[in-house]
């Protein structure tokens, strides 16, 4: 499949990220776009991004055989009574939306069900915009699908076989699941770095002392705090319960660590930090699929002629093969570098204390 149409409404950081990787994956693939800004139509149409931009909803629309709405999650809901007599019936229609049991009601109550299949890629950053989107933002992460009921499973197959072409990982979730999940992991940490920025702001001193010496750990664990106040206030209320459950079991834990605190129970704080960075230590820095585990390392490269042959030569003379090489530039890596995979996690160890031996740097991600 490659000469398809597919519609987006909405194409900021994360409907210009799958339009690009489409357009990379699929060249054959018509995109046409609707969107808020006019600012926007004309970058995507420049750059090759979109083949056409429509101000309203209509028969392009009816031609589609994938509509991705990739608004904030409330704008998302607005379009989907527009939408309903413009799907064909081989249509599928998805969202990127952070949250998922809202968009499900709505596509129930409007009866959409045959057609609709969630989506939310687990990947994303703070900045916002098509100017900030990128061909590789999803790659290699966890995409949840969350299919209805009534859904045929070819179009559940046909979505799970787009989402692998653009090399992210797709992941079936009931939807009451995802924003349980999403709420823990996601939507609860964005309201503890907001609050704690914000508790900064208002404990500093007129000479911004906290401001001015603020270091790693404030930024790391902050980072996401910079994020579309739009966005994430519709995240909030559309996944309120979710989000209160794990509030108070959040809240509950701080004020067991007060109370340690208080009682100087030293043992208790030290198991604090102790199960936390076990599990935390468990947590791959890559999603990896399931079904498919990838072997490879990653390899910082002077930028000089012969420098990929010398490399592989010293891996075929200790009878190390490689499966795949290439020059790799995502999100992981601000800066290009060789990415080279192996068959099986053995060759991948003995490569990485060979190439370590000839002092090269290597990422073991
Ligand atoms: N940012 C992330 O990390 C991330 C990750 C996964 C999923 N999501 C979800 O993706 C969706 C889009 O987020 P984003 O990060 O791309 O945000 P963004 O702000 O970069 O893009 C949103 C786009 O939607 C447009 N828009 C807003 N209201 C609209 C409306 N009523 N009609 C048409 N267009 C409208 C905006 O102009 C913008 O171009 C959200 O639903 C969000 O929950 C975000
Ligand atoms: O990396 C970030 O900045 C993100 O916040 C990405 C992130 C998240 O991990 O919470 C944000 C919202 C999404 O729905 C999915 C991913």
């Amino acid at each position: 499949m490659n000469d398809f149409k597919v519609g987006f409404i909405g194409l900021g950081l994360i409907g210009g990220s799958i339009a690009k990787a489409l357009k990379y994956f699929y060249p054959g693939v018509h995109i046409t776009a609707h969107m808020r800004s006019q600012e926007t139509a004309r970058y995507a149409l420049s750059e090759g991004i979109i083949d056409e931009a429509c101000t309203e909803i209509a028969g392009a629309y009816g031609e589609c055989d994938y509509i991705f709405l990739c608004a904030p999650v409330e704008a998302n809901v607005a379009y989907l009574q527009t939408l309903k007599p413009f799907l064909k019936e081989d249509c599928i229609l998805t969202d990127v939306g952070s949250t998922k049991t809202d968009i499900h009601e709505h596509i129930n109550a409007l009866g959409m069900q045959k057609n609709f299949i969630g989506g939310h890629p687990m990947a994303g950053s703070e900045k916002t915009g098509i100017v900030n989107s990128k061909r590789h933002l999803l790659e290699n992460a966890y995409y949840v699908l969350t299919p209805t009921e009534e859904v045929s499973p070819d179009k559940v197959k046909r979505y799970e076989n787009l989402v692998q072409t653009i090399k992210a990982l797709p992941l079936i979730l009931d939807y009451r699941e995802h924003d349980y999940v999403t709420a823990a992991i996601s939507h609860l940490p964005h309201l503890i770095a907001s609050s704690l920025v914000n508790l900064v702001k208002d404990s500093d001193n007129d000479r911004e002392s906290m401001k001015t010496v603020a270091a790693g750990g404030f930024k790391d664990i902050t980072r996401i705090a910079s994020s579309s106040p739009e966005m994430w206030e519709q995240i909030c209320s559309t996944n309120r319960e979710n989000i209160i459950t794990v509030l108070d079991n959040y809240i509950n834990s701080l004020i067991s660590v007060k109370i340690a605190l208080a009682e100087h129970d030293s043992h208790k704080i030290y198991e604090l930090f102790d199960t936390s960075r076990d599990y935390r230590n468990s947590i791959s820095d890559v999603s990896r699929g399931p079904l498919k585990k990838v072997y490879s390392i990653y390899c910082d490269m002077v930028d000089e002629a012969g420098g990929i042959a010398a490399l592989a030569t010293i891996l075929a003379t200790n009878g190390i093969s490689i499966k795949n090489i290439g020059i790799v530039h995502n999100r992981e890596f601000e800066e290009a570098v060789l990415q080279v995979e192996f068959y099986e996690e053995e060759a991948r160890k003995k490569a990485v204390g060979l190439l370590r031996k000839y002092r090269y740097t290597i990422y073991e991600r």
